[in-house]
């Protein structure tokens, strides 16, 4: 998923930046990919592929004499079934130089209270005690239903590190008092239902991460950007916008391997098939998302060349 925000997408009160902070990461991450680089017919570790993100992710880019970093920050999600799992990546994150740390609740053996799952979540915080922990809140798929807003609540006692949460739930009530019984904290709030996130923003969500952001990061920003001025109309038409697209995919049957296969289309990057028990996206759904991203003014060449896009609002 990618990140998107008013505020960065993550980890906002992160360790501060600067490009030598930067180029030692850099450095050791580059290390890290270099020595254990895979054979490109074998599948990535996870760490591996953590180490080579981060070397992507920190390298420099250039318009005209300015330059920049592909990315602010590299959060990386290190959530596992096992625990021991969990705190590996966690360790090997901290060394990478990784700016946050993200772990979803464990889903074969699920925790049953808030407790017992603040328990799992501690224990691997404290692998990587230097890092800004988030939890990654997403229900639909991992089946664990503890509210948010309870989680919460005493979490930096047991939990020092952490730094915030990704809300990816439709519940906005969750997440409304999420952000209402932490005001006096500096959590970072990130949102992940990518159709709902001007709501969210009214709320109070400090960023968001989502797998929309990949081919609808121009369209999101016109409306962070809107709200932002505080033109929430402008702001509304955008939502809306953003909303067609999502409603017409989602009706289609819209998955992990739909994103996959709209990212080729619009980058014109392959992203390979998904893994079983995913199937690849079918031929129908390509030509129907293709024509709809059309007709919204989502994929025309000019889109990409910087073209105002109001005809979608
Ligand atoms: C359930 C799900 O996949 N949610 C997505 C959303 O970005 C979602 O695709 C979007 O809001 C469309 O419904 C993200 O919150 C999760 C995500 O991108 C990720 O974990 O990589």
């Amino acid at each position: 998923a990618r990140g998107a925000g008013p505020r960065g997408s993550g980890g906002e009160k992160g360790r501060g930046g600067g490009a030598g902070r930067r180029a030692a990461l850099r450095r050791a991450a580059a290390a890290a990919a270099a020595h254990t680089r895979p054979r490109q017919t074998r599948a990535y570790p996870r760490n591996q592929l953590f180490s080579h993100w981060s070397v992507r992710g920190l390298s420099c880019g250039r318009t005209g004499s300015e330059e920049y970093f592909w990315l602010d920050q590299v959060v990386i999600h290190v959530g596992a079934l096992s625990l021991k799992e969990s705190q590996e990546l966690a360790r090997h994150a901290a060394e990478i130089g990784a700016d946050g740390i993200a772990v979803i609740a464990p889903f074969f053996l699920k925790p049953w209270d808030k407790d017992v799952l603040i328990n799992f979540l501690k224990e691997v915080a404290a692998a990587a005690p230097a890092l800004p922990f988030y939890y990654y809140h997403i229900p639909a798929l991992t089946g664990v239903k503890i509210r948010a807003e309870e989680l919460l609540d005493g979490i930096q006692e047991k939990i020092p590190t952490f730094q915030g949460l990704k809300f990816s739930d439709t519940d906005l009530l969750d997440f409304g008092q999420c952000v209402d019984q932490n005001r006096e904290r500096q959590f970072a709030f990130l949102f992940g239902v990518d159709e709902q996130l001007l709501s969210a923003l009214v709320m109070g969500a400090t960023g968001a991460v989502g797998s929309t952001y990949n081919y609808l990061g121009k369209k999101t920003n016109q409306m962070l950007e809107a709200f932002e001025r505080k033109d929430f109309s402008s702001a509304l038409n955008h939502q809306f916008c953003i909303q067609r697209f999502i409603n017409f995919v989602l009706k289609l049957g819209f998955g992990v391997s739909q994103t996959k296969a709209i990212m080729t289309l619009v980058s014109g990057i392959p992203m390979g098939p998904p893994r079983p028990p995913l199937q690849r996206a079918s031929r129908e759904f390509i030509d129907e998302a293709k024509a709809r991203l059309e007709s919204l003014d989502f994929l025309s060449s000019t889109y990409l060349k910087d073209r105002n896009l109001e005809s979608c609002s």
